[in-house]
């Protein structure tokens, strides 16, 4: 069973070709982590796949309706901008809109699944604090948190570690991977190989628009991928607690 399937998705922005012809299959459970360095289209494939830009090729999520896509996906964008100054629970709670029937009030079941979310990213303390006024991580866990009330199978997250601090990036990876094991799916871009590495149970390796590597982690952070790609030589190693990614020097 999948979750997202996209075949011979290309992008072209401006006249560029930014993405090409890539093929991707996301299978249930498993937790991807979307890698490459910066402009490698990381972005520009999780919109398309979306729907969110036009594309050639296919993809699954983007075939289907609104109101379907919204109950499959749940998408946590780059940009963390919070407009209105709601409390975070009030935030949090717009997760649910799909399953909160127009003019209907929440079920007993949506503010459980708020609360859950709320729980899993450690936000207990600040659930009636105005969202506008909390740090830039803090609002990035926030989001994570409406992503996760939406309840879906497939949850898609652009840099969702980006600015958290060390504890909350360890946490926010296994919340992931705690949805991993529960039969949900993740696909999430990411900057820190390390974490990656570490967490994920698949690493999915873009460069220039493409796809270049699919697999567990050591088989894609290669010495030799990661002197081509990203430029940088790397200590790796599979230790008892999983794989150990540190990046060490810039090689040119
Ligand atoms: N609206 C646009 N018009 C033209 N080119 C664009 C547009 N948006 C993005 N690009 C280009 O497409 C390429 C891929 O960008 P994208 O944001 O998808 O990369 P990314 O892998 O997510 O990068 P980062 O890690 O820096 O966030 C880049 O070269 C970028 O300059």
């Amino acid at each position: 069973m999948t979750v997202m399937e996209l075949s011979n998705l290309s992008v072209t922005l401006r006249r560029r070709d930014v993405i090409r012809d890539v093929s991707l299959s996301v299978g249930k459970g498993e937790f991807i982590g979307l890698i490459g360095p910066n402009g490698a289209g990381k972005t520009t494939l999780m919109r398309a796949a979306l729907g969110l830009i036009p594309f050639v090729g296919n993809s699954s999520l983007a075939a289907m309706p609104l109101a379907e896509r919204a109950m499959a996906v749940a998408w946590m964008p780059q940009q963390r901008e919070i407009a209105w100054p709601v409390t975070v629970e009030t935030l949090v709670m717009l997760g649910r809109t799909p399953h909160v029937g127009a003019l209907a009030s929440p079920t007993d079941h949506d503010r459980s699944q708020v609360d859950a979310a709320i729980r899993w990213m450690g936000l207990d303390d600040m659930r009636q604090r105005a969202a506008t006024r909390l740090s830039g991580g803090e609002q990035a866990r926030v989001l994570i948190a409406r992503a996760l009330a939406q309840d879906t199978p497939f949850v898609m997250a652009d840099e969702p570690v980006a600015g958290l601090d060390p504890a909350h990036q360890i946490s926010t990876m296994q919340t992931f991977a705690r949805l991993a094991e529960q039969g949900k799916s993740s696909l999430v871009s990411l900057h820190d190989l390390g974490l990656a590495a570490r967490h994920c149970t698949r690493l999915v390796l873009m460069s220039e628009g493409r796809l270049i590597a699919d697999g567990c982690p050591a088989h894609v952070l290669t010495p030799e991928r990661l002197a081509e790609v990203f430029g940088i030589s790397a200590w790796y190693q599979d230790t008892e607690q999983g794989p150990v990614c540190q990046p060490l020097e810039v090689i040119r």
